[in-house]
């Protein structure tokens, strides 16, 4: 089932058209990646999902129930963390999450119970000390359990890692990936390894449309292109091979670094094995010989070059 459906929306500000045609589908427990470069219009989406921005054209269904700009009733459905998210610094933790509870409409034997699970799996039970004190890195667990606390059918993250340190962008990110047994979540970013690390769809924004999307994992097998790395001993060994290589036909590409050469291949299937062959003609004694990934900063400077 879809959680999210996004369909033909268009926007403009003034004459400036940000999204043309943008259509994606989220479907239930997974976590979409939403990317883009800066100005792409990532946050006028999520703005759109929220029900905070009128639409041009198209509409947005979240657990099949239409979304109306203004006071949309399926923001009820809906937990949103922004990137930088602000709080009562005065309170502690469980007094904020306890007085939002009181605001979602929870009973205080509900919030008492709930907060029993999140606060631990945020990481912040029997912290005691006020939210002014907290890091980066704190607030935004805190951020992530406010945003639980109505147990959502959609989880709506934008930007939540960008200003954080790899140890908090960490933590943020192991957190997401938890939280996705229970709900489903839309993560905007342009950190592209926060993406591989824990989507498995994406979308591409560029342009005012999904430039690319689908699953990760077979984005990336569209966009394999062969590429080997081949260590050699040592940089001298490196060198002849780069010079076997480049006399070669079945060779795109060749650029050593240090002791190792990466080569891309054309036709894979048909000469993967000519450059086995030829190491072990020329005699080239290798340590490692690995197939690489395409990563996703590669297939997105691809899309939008
Ligand atoms: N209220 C507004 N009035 C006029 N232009 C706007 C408004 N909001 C956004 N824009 C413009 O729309 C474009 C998309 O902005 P948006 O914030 O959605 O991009 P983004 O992909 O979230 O970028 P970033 O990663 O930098 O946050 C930008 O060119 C921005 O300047």
């Amino acid at each position: 089932m879809n959680v999210l459906e996004v369909r033909h929306i268009q926007k403009n500000f003034g004459r400036h058209q940000v999204l043309s045609d943008l259509n994606f589908a989220v479907s239930e427990h997974s976590i979409f990646g939403l990317i883009g470069k800066n100005g792409a219009g990532k946050t006028t989406a999520m703005k759109m999902i929220l029900g905070f921005l009128r639409p041009a054209g198209g509409e947005i269904r979240v657990c099949g129930e239409n979304v109306i700009y203004g006071n949309t009733a399926t923001n009820r459905l809906i937990g949103y963390l922004p990137d930088v998210p602000e709080f009562y610094g005065y309170m502690t933790a469980r007094e904020y999450l306890t007085m939002c509870g009181r605001i979602t409409g929870l009973t205080k034997l509900q919030t008492h119970e709930w907060l029993q699970e999140l606060l631990p799996l945020v990481g912040l039970d029997g912290i005691k000390r006020r939210i002014h004190s907290f890091s980066r890195g704190m607030k935004q667990r805190l951020g992530i359990a406010q945003a639980l606390l109505n147990k959502p059918r959609l989880l709506i993250c934008d930007e939540a890692t960008s200003a954080l340190d790899p140890k908090g962008r960490k933590e943020i990110l192991d957190l997401l990936s938890v939280a996705a047994d229970q709900t489903t979540v839309l993560f905007s970013t342009h950190i592209l390894s926060d993406v591989e690390r824990i989507c498995d769809s994406i979308g591409l924004l560029h342009e005012g449309r999904l430039a690319l999307h689908g699953k990760l994992s077979e984005i990336k097998n569209t966009y394999r292109k062969e590429t080997v790395r081949i260590e050699t001993l040592n940089e001298a060994q490196a060198r002849h091979l780069l010079e076997c290589l480049d006399a070669r036909s079945f060779i795109q590409s060749a650029e050593r670094s240090q002791s190792s050469v990466t080569v891309q291949l054309h036709d894979p299937q048909k000469n993967g094995l000519k450059i086995i062959d030829m190491l072990s003609n020329e005699q080239i004694p290798i340590l490692n010989y690995e197939l690489l990934e395409p990563s996703l900063e590669n297939v997105f400077l691809d899309v939008i070059k």
